[in-house]
């Protein structure tokens, strides 16, 4: 695949290098996050897949190549400010405030001012189907409530609205966070470890919304293990080993691919 051509909403890297305790453990990697699509990002344990997503989303700055989204470098811009164009994120160690409720966690993704002409499932301000005011004169507090409350019926988590987030489990928390991730009608979604601690039943509510939200323009990049979710969900995927990319392209020709078969 062509990891450096560009255009709207495509988040790309070029030769993206980052040095950790001397040693290349991302080294050189192209890689293309296309609006209206899951890419997924696969790969042993250690193969730099985290750290790439931090490159990307500017939690690290690269030692060598650049990051680009709608042809625009953004190599040097620090997360907030990728995030205010229209860049968000999950972690995999979850990162979400315990003493928050769940609303109050997700409110901090839906006040990042929204990129103009941002697609996204919550870009109206509700989920689908759901009570969002079209059009632009909505006063921004009332703006940024839509978008809370769209974002927690789209994930499930209404009803624990109020809760503080310390009280609940792993998998809920996850959910948590990529609904404060969506709540900023994000232009490009990169999802790091999403099914761990998720049970089957969450598992498959997070691949919908995430088919949703590709559906409705974004780009999402999935960092995952699980390739099951994988398969159902990804159109490309890139395979990271010891920092390279070792092969990528469309989904079913990727997971056939004997030397990516070795690897697990
Ligand atoms: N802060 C750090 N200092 C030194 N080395 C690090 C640091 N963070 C990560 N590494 C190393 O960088 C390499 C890539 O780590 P990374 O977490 O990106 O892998 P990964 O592909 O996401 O693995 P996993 O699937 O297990 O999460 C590993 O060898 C890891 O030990």
């Amino acid at each position: 695949m062509n990891g450096g051509r560009t255009g709207p909403g495509l988040l790309a890297g070029r030769g993206v290098l980052r040095r950790l305790g001397g040693v290349a453990v991302v080294d050189g990697v192209d890689l293309a996050v296309r609006p209206g699509r899951v890419t997924a990002l696969v790969g042993p344990n250690g193969a730099g897949k985290s750290v790439l997503l931090d490159c990307l989303s500017g939690l690290a700055r690269p030692d060598g190549g650049r990051i680009l989204l709608d042809e625009r470098d953004i190599t040097r811009a620090p997360c907030h400010r990728r995030a205010r164009l229209g860049v968000a994120r999950t972690f995999q160690q979850v990162a979400v405030f315990p003493e928050l409720t769940v609303a109050e966690n997700v409110q901090v993704g839906a006040e990042q001012p929204r990129p103009t002409g941002a697609g996204g499932t919550m870009a109206g301000g509700g989920p689908p189907g759901g009570d969002a005011v079209p059009g632009a004169a909505v006063p921004a507090a009332v703006a940024v409530r839509q978008r809370v409350a769209g974002s927690l019926h789209l994930l499930g988590l209404t009803p624990l609205a109020a809760r503080p987030a310390g009280d609940l489990p792993l998998g809920v928390l996850r959910l948590v966070e990529l609904a404060r991730a969506l709540a900023g009608s994000p232009r490009v979604l990169l999802v790091d470890e999403v099914s761990v601690g998720l049970d089957a039943g969450q598992v498959a509510w997070v691949a919908r919304v995430l088919a949703l939200v590709a559906r409705e323009g974004a780009g999402v990049l999935l960092v995952e293990h699980d390739l099951g979710l994988v398969s159902r969900l990804a159109e490309l995927a890139y395979v990271l080993d010891g920092g390279r990319v070792v092969t990528a392209g469309p989904i079913e020709r990727v997971l056939s691919d004997q030397r990516v078969r070795r690897l697990w």
